[in-house]
């Protein structure tokens, strides 16, 4: 589906969206609570990836494909690894078999699990042969995924010793791996992470609770940029977030200041105000521990007439799609003056925005969402819309309530 969207049919904003849960909290909830049926969840994400992670986790099947879902199939690896007289092949999508996955895979055969791959070394598809894991400590390179680390984490209170997870090298995403601690925390799984060292104690049981999700920040990241290009005085509440939250990407608030969006909490919401701003020139952020909102922010700054040098960036190559790459052909062809390396992007004080641009979406979400609030400036075309729905399912139809024209090509 490809479509094209035309600016606000009022002038100022003022809606309030509901929100579905986060799928990293979702994901990791939906694996412990496979090893702990003592949970139930609330405000599950309705993600496709949170689709094919349910899906992987009760059907019988040998083959088990999860698409273009990375939490799925890192988390999913370790999950198979430990369930003892199992045998399956995970695959993926084609992008997916050629996300890497050797680091993790290597750090669970050391610890003596039974993984071979089924076409090219170091990605899926892999064989797993679960099996009992009696060894404790291990070591893993913490630079270029920290879902590998997570994923051991989530299994390790249920292996007969526990865990010792020595990180080698600088460890990105780092917010991430404090949310899956936290999530065992809240179990009641006793961990500690000081310096490079992460233990997980073992723990059989735990008392009957529900955990309720918060929404995902991450897609709240397009209506921020939404409400930096809109006029002053606009407003949109998002539900449901808290101050305190578990996902890195609320960091957000905090950048968005640079644009004129206020941010201010409610009992379970947040409201998203364009206020009055001086702007800044040049924005210069360190994105390592928020890579899913690099998109959004290049394509703000540029709709917004700002420079910026983003840096930590080096896991955006093996994402959905080779995210630098990906923004460059797109700000280039909208008029940016742009330049990547492969953890950095930089970009020029824009002078003009070219209308009618069809955006390519590399079988991205991000790419389509980020996007889409470009539209408050020129009319924009969108290829391949649909594939919001790996991360927001109705992302289309919340920006229509925004009042954005949508018309399908
Ligand atoms: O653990 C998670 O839920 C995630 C970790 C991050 O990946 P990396 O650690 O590979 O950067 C992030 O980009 C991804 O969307 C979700
Ligand atoms: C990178 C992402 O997801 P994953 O790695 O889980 O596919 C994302 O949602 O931006």
């Amino acid at each position: 589906m490809d479509i094209l969207l035309q600016g606000l049919s009022n002038k100022k904003i003022n809606e309030k969206i509901t929100i579905s849960g986060s799928k990293s909290e979702s994901n990791r909830l939906l694996i412990l609570q496979n090893l702990f049926s003592e949970i139930s969840i609330e405000n599950l994400s309705d993600s496709d990836d949170s689709v094919h992670m349910q899906h992987a986790l009760s059907t019988k099947d040998e083959v088990i494909n999860i698409g273009h879902a990375g939490t799925a199939m890192r988390f999913l690896t370790s999950y198979f690894a430990v369930k003892e007289g199992r045998e399956v092949v995970l695959t993926g999508s084609e992008r997916m078999q050629n996300r890497p996955i050797e680091i993790l895979v290597n750090a669970l055969k050391d610890l003596g699990a039974i993984i071979s791959y089924e076409a090219k070394v170091g990605y899926p598809p892999i064989r797993i042969k679960g099996t009992k894991i009696v060894k404790d400590k291990v070591q893993i390179n913490g630079n270029v995924s920290s879902q590998y680390i997570s994923s051991l984490l989530l299994v390790a209170s249920k292996l007969e010793n526990g865990l010792e997870l020595e990180l080698i090298g600088k460890i990105t995403s780092i917010p991430y791996i404090n949310m899956t601690l936290s999530l065992l925390n809240q179990l009641k799984i006793e961990t500690s992470f000081k310096e490079n060292i992460i233990k997980v104690y073992p723990k059989k049981t735990i008392k009957k609770q529900t955990i309720v999700v918060e929404s995902d920040w991450s897609s709240a990241s397009y209506f921020y940029s939404i409400i930096a290009l809109a006029d002053i005085d606009s407003e949109i509440k998002l539900s449901a977030y808290k101050n305190e939250s578990l996902q890195g990407d609320s960091c957000l608030a905090e950048i968005y200041q640079h644009f004129g969006v206020k941010t201010s909490f409610g009992q379970d919401f947040v409201t998203l105000k364009k206020v009055r701003q001086t702007k800044r020139e040049t924005l210069e952020i360190d994105l390592k521990n928020a890579p899913d909102i690099a998109q959004t922010i290049a394509v703000t700054c540029f709709a917004e007439k700002v420079a910026c040098n983003l840096t930590g960036l080096h896991t955006l190559k093996i994402k959905e799609t080779d995210r630098l790459e990906a923004l460059k052909e797109e700000l280039t062809n909208l008029g940016a003056t742009i330049s990547v390396t492969d953890k950095s992007l930089h970009l020029e004080k824009s002078v003009k925005i070219n209308p009618n641009i069809s955006i390519k979406t590399y079988n991205d979400h991000r790419m389509a969402m980020a996007f889409a609030p470009l539209c408050l400036r020129v009319p924009i075309k969108i290829l391949n819309a649909e594939v919001v729905t790996k991360s927001y399912q109705k992302f289309w139809e919340d920006m229509k309530q925004l009042g954005i024209k949508i018309e399908e090509l």
